[in-house]
């Protein structure tokens, strides 16, 4: 079992390897549990050998990031009669983690959450950090809050089920982590791409568990997102791609995967780089070549700029100028991988040149 410590306020672990579920129970050490879970995964709610366990199901994917379903698992957890002194757990995917540590944030004005992912994605990327939330029909992620889990357990025989496709998307947060912070990820992966797609392999949890490192450290630095200048950049790093990935979800009707969104957000702000941090024509190829050697998009077709770029208005990352009360842009970028810097109010003409080089029009 691998073992990575995230080292904020409060330090949690993430548990990585087979088996990991089963050190459930001593987690949540004799309290009462409620589990969060899409009715697809309830089934696997026996696993965890506890017995006193309330279960509320959610929708299924991004349908669970409502808040509706917030509403429905407040009153479940009235009904249960969950008190300060229990527990949630999120099981399931991104969606479900997410929506999840959001209830455990508000419910009684915050209880402990454990996260066991059972996505690739949530294991590298959403159970970490205490990010959690719901979209609004104004956009992704809008309401939510910060708040950490106590334990992260990542059961990799979890994975056994997951749809190939869905694979593959986790596989782009993990890409991202090597274009932010650790380039050896790239590596592995450009060396040995069907081995880091074989959730069963040795590669596959070194690149898995470099990911989740490269997460911890970066949450564990700026958990609140505060640190943020052109050339200091701290939790923002990990939106890497995320600005038009967010546009494009929103615009696909989530019916585009996160990673494949973010896939083709990283072809875009690999360009972006290239014309504004310098980033070499080499590394912007390789950005493609990656991607597609894992079968991720990287390009989007059938969307129009406009309609993008009026969605990017509402990124966290944007701020408004003082002097003209315009709203400006700010990209993450990479002067080289590993190597990140913000990219500030780029010319609207340089957006939409560097967008019509991922588009598939
Ligand atoms: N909080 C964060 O820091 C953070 C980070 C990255 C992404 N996210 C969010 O995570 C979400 C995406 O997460 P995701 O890609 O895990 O998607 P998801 O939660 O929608 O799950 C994807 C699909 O996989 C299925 N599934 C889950 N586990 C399975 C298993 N073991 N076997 C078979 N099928 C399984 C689900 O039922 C679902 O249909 C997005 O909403 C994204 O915004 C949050
Ligand atoms: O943990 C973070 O911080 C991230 O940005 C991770 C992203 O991969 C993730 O998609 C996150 O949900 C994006 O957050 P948002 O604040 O841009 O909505
Ligand atoms: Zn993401």
């Amino acid at each position: 079992m691998n073992l990575v410590e995230v080292a904020t306020t409060k330090p949690y672990r993430v548990r990585i390897g087979s088996g990991a579920v089963h050190e459930l129970a001593g987690l949540v050490a004799g309290r009462r549990a409620a589990v969060v879970c899409p009715q697809t995964l309830v089934h696997l709610v026996p696993r965890f050998g506890i017995d006193d366990l309330v279960v509320i199901e959610v929708p299924d994917a991004e349908a669970a990031k409502t808040p509706e379903v917030l509403v429905n698992g407040w009153r479940r957890l009235a009904e249960a009669n969950m008190t300060r002194g229990d527990i949630i757990v999120g099981f399931g995917g991104g969606a479900t983690t997410d929506v999840a540590g959001f209830l455990a944030a508000t419910w009684m004005r915050g209880i402990d959450v454990i996260h066991v992912p059972t996505t690739v994605l949530a294991m590298a990327d959403a159970a970490i950090g205490g990010k959690t939330g719901v979209n609004i029909p104004a956009g992704k992620n809008l309401v939510g809050a910060f708040h950490e889990p106590i334990g992260v357990l990542c059961d990799t025989e979890l994975l056994t089920t997951l749809p190939a496709r869905e694979v593959r998307s986790g596989l782009a947060e993990i890409v991202k982590c090597g274009f932010i912070k650790d380039p050896v990820i790239l590596d592995v992966i450009s060396n040995h791409p069907r081995l880091a797609l074989d959730v069963t392999s040795q590669t596959f949890v070194e690149v898995l568990t470099r990911a989740i490192t490269v997460k911890a450290g970066v949450v564990s630095a700026d958990l609140h997102e505060r640190t943020s200048s052109r050339e200091e950049v701290g939790r923002e790093r990990l939106n890497y791609g995320h600005t038009l990935a967010h546009a494009i979800e929103a615009h696909k009707h989530f019916t585009w995967r996160h990673g494949e969104a973010d896939a083709v957000g990283m072809v875009f702000a690999a360009e972006l780089s290239h014309r504004y941090l310098g980033l070499s024509d080499e590394v912007v190829a390789r950005t493609r070549t990656i991607l597609s050697e894992i079968g991720l998009p990287v390009t989007c077709d059938e969307i129009k700029w406009a309609d993008l770029r009026k969605t990017m208005n509402v990124d966290k990352k944007t701020r408004v100028d003082p002097q003209t009360g315009r709203q400006v842009l700010r990209f993450v970028g990479i002067h080289k991988p590993g190597q990140v810097a913000m990219i500030v109010d780029p010319d609207e003409a340089a957006l939409a040149e560097c967008y019509d080089r991922c588009s598939a029009r």
